[in-house]
C-alpha cells in the first residue's frame, strides 16, 4: 500500500560546477530541502537539463508542466560512504558509483539524491566498528548484527520528499538494489524502470560485493567490471 510523505520543500538552489579528479566536469544544481522527516542535511544534484533550472524558489511550476507520458528524469539515491566517496576506499565500490552516476544522469537529466545514511544507516564510526568485526571474519550484514543494528538500516522516506519537493512523481532508479525501488513506489514514486549501476571489483572489496550481491539479489556476485567509460 503506498504512504503519502509528509511535504518538503526545497530551501535553496544554487549552481555547482563540479570537476572530478579524472578530469570529468559538469555543473549541478545543487538543492537543499526545509521539512525532511529525519532532519538530516541531504542533498538533490539536479544534472543535465535538470542543471539548468531556473532560479526559483520552488521548482513546481516547471516540473509539474512537463507532460506526464515524457521521458521520466534518472535518479540515483546515493547513500553517504565518507571513505568511498571522498578518500577512494577499496574496501567497497561506493566512489566509482559515484563518479559513473554523475556522467550517466548528466548525459540523460535527472537527480542524484546525496543521502546521508552512512554505513547503510549505522552511521560512520559503527561502520568502521563493523569493518574490524569483518576483519575477524563476519561479513558486512552479519557485522552491523553483531554490534547490535540491523543488516541495512536505511530509510527513504526523506527521498521520496525530496522527490516530490523536486516535482519529481516518476523516474528511471540508477541502482542495483532492488530495496530502493521498493521502497521508493511504497512511498508513492512511480519507478518506470530500474537502469544497473556498474560492479566494480578489486581484491579488497570482493567480499563485500559478494555479502552485497548475495543478501540483495539472493544471487552470486558476478564480478561485472563497469565498462563506462570515464570510471577507474
Ligand atoms: N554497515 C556497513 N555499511 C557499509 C559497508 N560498506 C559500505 N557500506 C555503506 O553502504 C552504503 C552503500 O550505499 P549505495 O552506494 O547507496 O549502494 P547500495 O545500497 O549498495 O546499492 P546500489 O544502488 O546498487 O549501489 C553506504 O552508506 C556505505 O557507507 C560495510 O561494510 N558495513
Ligand atoms: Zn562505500
Amino acid at each position: 500500500m503506498s504512504q503519502t510523505p509528509p511535504v518538503a520543500t526545497v530551501r535553496t538552489q544554487v549552481t555547482v560546477p563540479l570537476r572530478f579528479p579524472d578530469g570529468y566536469a559538469t555543473t549541478a544544481r545543487v538543492f537543499s530541502f526545509n521539512g525532511l522527516v529525519d532532519g538530516r542535511e541531504h542533498l538533490a544534484f539536479g544534472l543535465g537539463d535538470r542543471a539548468s533550472l531556473g532560479d526559483r524558489a520552488s521548482l513546481g511550476d516547471r516540473a509539474r508542466s512537463q507532460p506526464a507520458d515524457g521521458p521520466a528524469p534518472l535518479v540515483r539515491p546515493h547513500s553517504e560512504c565518507l571513505t568511498g566517496d571522498v578518500f577512494g576506499s577499496q574496501r567497497c565500490d561506493c566512489g566509482p558509483q559515484l563518479r559513473e552516476a554523475v556522467e550517466r544522469i548528466a548525459s540523460v537529466g535527472g537527480f542524484l539524491l546525496y543521502l546521508r545514511q552512512e554505513g547503510r544507516g549505522i552511521g560512520l564510526y559503527a561502520k568502521l566498528d563493523a569493518y574490524a568485526l569483518q576483519d575477524g571474519g563476519l561479513d558486512t550484514y552479519e557485522a552491523n548484527v553483531a554490534l547490535g543494528h540491523g543488516e541495512d538500516e536505511r530509510d527513504y522516506t526523506a527521498a521520496a520528499q525530496m522527490l516530490a519537493a523536486l516535482g519529481v512523481r516518476r523516474c528511471a532508479l540508477l541502482t542495483n538494489n532492488p530495496d530502493k525501488d521498493e521502497q521508493l513506489s511504497r512511498l508513492g514514486v512511480t519507478v518506470t524502470g530500474r537502469v544497473p549501476t556498474g560492479v566494480y571489483a578489486s581484491p579488497t572489496n570482493a567480499r563485500y560485493l559478494a555479502a552485497k550481491a548475495s543478501r540483495t539479489t539472493g544471487e552470486p556476485v558476478r564480478y561485472r567490471t563497469s565498462t563506462f567509460p570515464g570510471a577507474a
